[in-house]
């Protein structure tokens, strides 16, 4: 029997270093989309994170944003947080969908994954051939317990989806019903099978993301927890991580454990022996300043007995 032949990811030039805002070619040429035959009954899935230097997604302090984690707040180094945010969307235009989560709303609430360069949108449209300026916007969730004014629900034309379980669904249909302010997004709400923990069974929800809404490259710009189940499930192809070199600490000033991309407390998450720990195999490397690297590699999984 021969193995299947996997996505290849080929990045030009591999290692690179951005000296002034990377233009629409030196964008597209680090988020080049795969060559070679895609998953058959799946979405390719690629991670997207920001992080500092000690794995933090966010620091939970007052800001309800991850802008102090791409150094957005340094004056001096606004030029290459700039580059982070270019990048981010030029990550975007590539995909069909964007999956956020409830957390999400829930610690930045204006959170949008909305292609805000001209260049990167016309790309998207006219070389990418994606039939909406922006991707979908996927919320998965168990309890929709976020607010429905936020600004993801109050932009026309922009097409969202609430993927959650049975029973999230009904709530969410109940909240909808009831607002005072009605949402102006083109929202949609799917119930999926729900998994053995009782949230979306994650491989099935990726199937009818295919199936039902075409989506063939989905961006999963969550938190480490969805990131993580989906590696243990062998569900992520490609890791792209930005590091914005300062170190925040494992808590907040109340105390509170800050999110991580790689969480270790987390229930249910997998370990992983030294003969079946999944690799990252780096495709393309890219510097801004000396505070900024970004990584794009693919997963290389050993625990999945194929
Ligand atoms: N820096 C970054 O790039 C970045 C990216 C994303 C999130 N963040 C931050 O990270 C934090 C969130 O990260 P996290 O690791 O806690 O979590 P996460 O984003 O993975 O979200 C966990 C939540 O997702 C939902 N969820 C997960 N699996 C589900 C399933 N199978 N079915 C239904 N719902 C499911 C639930 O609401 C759960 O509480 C937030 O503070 C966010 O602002 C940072
Ligand atoms: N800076 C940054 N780099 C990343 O690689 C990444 N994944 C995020 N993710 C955070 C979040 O998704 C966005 O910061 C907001 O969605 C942007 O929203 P604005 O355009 O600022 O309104 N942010």
């Amino acid at each position: 029997m021969t193995a299947r032949q996997s996505p290849v990811v080929t990045i030009n030039p591999r290692v690179a270093e951005f000296t002034t805002s990377p233009t629409t070619e030196e964008v597209f040429a680090f988020y080049a989309l795969p060559t070679g035959p895609l998953p058959p009954d799946r979405p390719y899935c690629w991670s997207n994170t920001i992080s500092t230097l000690d794995g933090v997604t966010h620091f939970l302090e007052t800001e309800k944003s991850v802008r102090q984690i791409g150094l957005q707040h340094i004056p001096r180094l606004s030029k290459h947080s700039k580059i982070d945010v270019r990048l981010l969307n030029g990550s975007w235009a590539t995909a069909d969908a964007v999956l956020i989560t409830g957390q999400i709303l829930r610690d930045e609430d204006d959170v949008l994954c909305c292609v805000n360069f001209e260049d990167l949108k016309k790309h998207r449209l006219e070389v990418l051939h994606k039939p909406t300026p922006q991707p979908l916007q996927i919320i998965l969730t168990n309890s929709c317990n976020f607010d429905f004014t936020l600004r993801i629900f109050g932009q026309p034309g922009l097409d969202v989806l609430i993927l959650t379980t049975r029973e999230g669904h009904d709530i969410a249909q109940n909240k909808i019903a009831n607002l005072s302010t009605p949402v102006t997004s083109n929202l949609q709400v799917l119930a999926c099978e729900s998994g053995p923990d009782g949230g979306v069974d994650f491989t099935k929800a990726l199937k009818l993301l295919k199936s039902q809404f075409n989506i063939t490259y989905l961006d999963i710009s969550t938190g480490g927890t969805t990131i993580h189940n989906l590696i243990d499930l062998g569900l992520l192809d490609e890791c792209r991580m930005t590091v914005a070199n300062q170190l925040a600490g494992h808590v907040n000033t109340s105390s509170q454990v800050r999110p991580h991309a790689h969480p270790y407390d987390v229930k249910g998450l997998r370990f992983y022996a030294p003969e079946t720990a999944p690799l990252v195999a780096w495709k393309g490397v890219r510097m801004a300043g000396e505070h900024f690297m970004f990584y794009r590699g693919v997963y290389e999984y050993r625990h999945l007995g194929n």
